[in-house]
């Protein structure tokens, strides 16, 4: 009996000291075990009390995140998601506790940090020269596609030519799917394991009509951008992907001028399991014939 209430008494103590090194989670458990611990304990509860540790900790961890990816003009662009109202001084939000008293049930909380992680870009390089021309193994190539499972003409003709392979399963896929919800999505064809060239075809569905029925540039350029990150979760996925290219995408046949879907891809704002890598933009060079 008494062994078993030692026993008892010593959880009690370990559990309040686990409590006291930072946890508010057991916050209001805290009286009880300040009356078991004795004087000793009285401090660090007031400590939980006052310190509500969690979003502090958290702004720690945020900011530093904030700086192990801060070296591009990206992550610079995304600070300025910070600049929430409440920190400017003459804000709304801060001007009526200010002229009437101060409110304590309002002041002590801590204000709702909603730190985002920074956002990752995709950085075109431009290149002039055949997109097909030396790819090393592993190489992503890129280009625009209907939802119709033609690869018929354009840079998608000579697609088919060169991996008929990746055809046959982009084919296969359209066949299987509703034209409606493919367009904005993605395919990445991985290559086969005998394949002489190893490497990944990504068709991204920018419109569901080809030729003459193809969508509006509106509509295409409104698939371009979900098809592109869908694409890129897919190749964080299958983490074999090495050096990205694409044509100008939508710029031939598809009849949309190109600065218009660089802009589109350029602004993506990219989030976790949708960037290769650690840190920085993701690196996508534009081949565009001599
Ligand atoms: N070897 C090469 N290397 C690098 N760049 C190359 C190149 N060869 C051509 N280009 C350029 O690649 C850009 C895109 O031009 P494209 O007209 O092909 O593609 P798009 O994205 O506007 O349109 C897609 C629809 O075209 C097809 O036609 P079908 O529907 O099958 O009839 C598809 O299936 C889709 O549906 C243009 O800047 C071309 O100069």
């Amino acid at each position: 009996m008494s062994g078993k209430g030692k026993a008892l008494v010593q959880m009690k103590l370990s559990f309040g000291k686990r409590v006291a090194g930072g946890s508010a989670l057991g916050g209001q458990d805290q009286p009880k075990k300040q009356r078991l611990d004795g004087e000793k304990e009285i401090n660090p509860s007031k400590d939980d009390l006052t310190s509500k540790s969690p979003s502090r900790d958290n702004q720690g961890l945020d900011k530093g995140n904030e700086v192990k990816g801060s070296s591009s003009k990206e992550d610079d662009a995304n600070t300025i998601n910070t600049n929430n109202p409440p920190k400017s001084p003459g804000s709304p939000t801060s001007n009526p506790s200010s002229t009437s008293n101060p409110s304590p049930s309002q002041l002590p909380l801590p204000k709702a940090t909603t730190t985002l992680p920074p956002a990752r870009r995709i950085r075109l390089i431009n290149k002039t020269g055949d997109i097909f021309h030396s790819a090393p193994p592993k190489t992503l190539l890129i280009h625009a596609c209907n939802t119709i499972g033609s690869w018929g003409a354009g840079i998608a003709k000579a697609f088919r030519k060169q991996y008929p392979d990746a055809y046959a399963i982009y084919r296969a896929h359209c066949m299987r799917s509703v034209p409606q919800h493919l367009v904005g999505t993605a395919l990445l064809i991985a290559p086969r394991a005998d394949a002489a060239r190893q490497h990944y075809i990504g068709c991204v569905f920018t419109s569901k009509g080809h030729g003459q029925r193809r969508d509006k540039p509106p509509e295409i350029l409104r698939a371009t951008g979900p098809a592109m990150r869908d694409l890129l979760r897919q190749a964080v996925r299958d983490g074999g992907v090495g050096e990205m290219r694409m044509c100008r995408i939508n710029s031939g046949l598809f009849a949309v001028p190109w600065h218009e879907t660089k802009l589109v891809i350029e602004e993506l704002e990219l989030g976790e399991g949708e960037v290769p890598g650690e840190r920085g933009p993701v690196r996508i060079v534009v081949y565009s014939p001599a």
